[in-house]
């Protein structure tokens, strides 16, 4: 059953130590100027203040989520009132951010304050933490000299290397106006590519490469102030990637503000946490507070695996409509999936842990460029990914916990609720659909739904235009939670 288990980011998954793609592979680096250019980097994410897109996504207006005080956008001060550089403020204009999000305008204040203190940031899935932690790094970063520019003084560390590059993507657009600014990724290489130094000002990278260059020498930990952890309870967790990060940890001064992110904290995490980032600021959630209003969540009643699939064939017009991201078990199923849709003369791609480094970035850019619109995918892209076309999520198969290798017929709340979260960023509409085929599938839709206290409605398959159309009005619904949706 575990051979082909795909690395899950899932907190409590044991699938984590049966494979660990990303940190299979020697170590390569990438430094890159804040200047954009061509270093391999994903397309920098740009902001969200601009809703009005294509057809499929709905025009929400921004300025009037970010007015409501019961919304995770809302928010009472501007990004000039945050105190930050006019040069950091220039590059948020340029990526289109016009007011902090909740978590933003909280986290700010905390993090740059002096002396620094560690924090431990909670926040819904698409509500800009990425921001708030690049934020503070830029901040606090020294550039007056060219010494200075080629030592690593913050590293940021995320569980897959499409995530370090995503967010190396971040720091470059929102620090292009501050002269100086290197930034490295190190992230796993193909087999015979050579690291380079890392002389640069930022490291982002996964845990197992990161701490392979300090112990090679490759990086120079001495200079470092600030250690941010994002998805930090799949990153913490014993079961993940925890021994990876305590190691790294280990290496770097004894200092170092300590940031930690997430959308989810389980108990058992969050207690490690409070020991991992000693005496932190925290900014928490109740997790029924964690599902994200405007994503939709369905399901839909399959009768047996083949109907799954058979299902997801008569969705595709629909998951065409934006960009939408299909979840599996295990490698096997996406490949066999694509192999099979790609058969028939539909237009999809797969990215799973499998694949080497090169070729992950190329069909994770071409997903993001929107050239692939469907991606079938594992738990490997479950976190942070942030894809604003993506209107659609579809768990081919409910997340769940494993204990020794094996199945164990409970669901992975956290995992559900990150998968979910790559559709309905940043005050977007998004729909997500769940397939339930037998009786413990049923039985862990059922228990997420008790866990997050929220409702999860059945989408009748018997009149497959009706699906559509159902679908496709929640999806240019303003507020998914408004209108309708049929149940019975
Ligand atoms: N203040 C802002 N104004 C407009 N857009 C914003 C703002 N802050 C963040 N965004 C945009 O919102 C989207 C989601 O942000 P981000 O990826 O940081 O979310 P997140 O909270 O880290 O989500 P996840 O938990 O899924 O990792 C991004 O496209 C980002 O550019």
């Amino acid at each position: 059953m575990s051979d082909n288990l795909e690395t899950a980011p899932a907190t409590g998954s044991l699938a984590d130590r049966i494979t660990k793609p990303d940190e299979s592979n020697p170590t390569d680096t990438s430094n890159v100027s804040a200047a954009p250019k061509e270093d391999g980097a994903s397309a920098p994410a740009q902001g969200s203040a601009n809703l009005e897109e294509p057809d499929y996504t709905v025009a929400v207006k921004l300025s009037d989520l970010q007015a409501d005080p019961n919304n995770p956008l809302f928010s009472v001060k501007s990004f000039e009132d945050l105190g930050l550089d006019p040069r950091i403020l220039k590059g948020l204009s340029t990526m289109n951010f016009r007011k902090p999000s909740k978590v933003q305008e909280r986290a700010l204040p905390l993090l740059m304050s002096n002396p620094p203190k560690n924090l431990v940031g909670q926040s819904q899935s698409g509500t800009g933490k990425t921001a708030a932690f690049v934020l503070n790094i830029l901040s606090r970063l020294d550039l007056s000299t060219e010494q200075l520019q080629m030592t690593p003084q913050a590293l940021i560390l995320a569980p897959t290397r499409e995530l370090a590059r995503q967010i190396v993507g971040v720091i470059q657009i929102m620090g292009q106006f501050l002269d100086g600014l290197i930034i490295g990724t190190a992230v796993p290489a193909d087999s015979n590519a050579r690291p380079s130094k890392m002389d640069c000002s930022v490291v982002v990278g996964t845990p197992g490469t990161v701490q392979d260059m300090i112990k090679k020498r490759i990086m120079n930990p001495i200079g470092l102030k600030v250690l941010v952890l994002d998805e930090a309870d799949n990153m913490l967790d014993q079961q993940g990637l925890g021994d990876q990060c305590i190691r790294a940890k280990a290496m770097i001064p004894r200092n170092v503000q300590i940031v930690l992110f997430s959308a989810t904290f389980p108990a058992h995490v969050y207690r490690y946490a409070g020991k991992f980032a000693p005496a932190a600021n925290e900014i928490t959630l109740q997790h029924e507070e964690l599902t994200v209003e405007g994503i939709k969540q369905l399901y839909m009643d399959c009768s047996t695996e083949e109907e799954k699939y058979q299902n997801l064939v008569q969705l595709y017009g629909l998951l065409t409509v934006g960009s939408s991201i299909i979840f599996v078990r295990t490698r096997a199923s996406a490949v066999e999936i694509e192999k099979r849709m790609v058969a028939e003369g539909h237009t999809v791609a797969s990215l799973t842990g499998g694949v080497e480094g090169s070729q992950r970035d190329a069909i994770i850019d071409s997903f993001r460029s929107g050239e692939a619109k469907v991606l079938i995918t594992t738990n490997v892209l479950a976190r942070g990914i942030d894809v604003s076309t993506v209107s659609l999520v579809v768990n081919y198969d409910i997340p769940e916990e494993y204990s020794g290798g094996q199945r164990t017929n409970t669901p992975d709340y956290q995992t559900y609720l990150h998968r979910i979260g790559r559709t309905g960023r940043f005050g977007r509409i998004g729909v997500a659909i769940s397939f339930v085929s037998n009786r413990n599938e049923w039985d862990m839709l059922r228990k997420i739904q008790e866990h997050f206290q929220c409702i999860i409605d059945r989408i009748d398959t018997s009149d497959w235009d009706e699906v559509e159309e159902m679908i496709k009005k929640t999806i240019k619904n303003t507020r998914a939670q408004a209108d309708f949706v049929q149940t019975n």
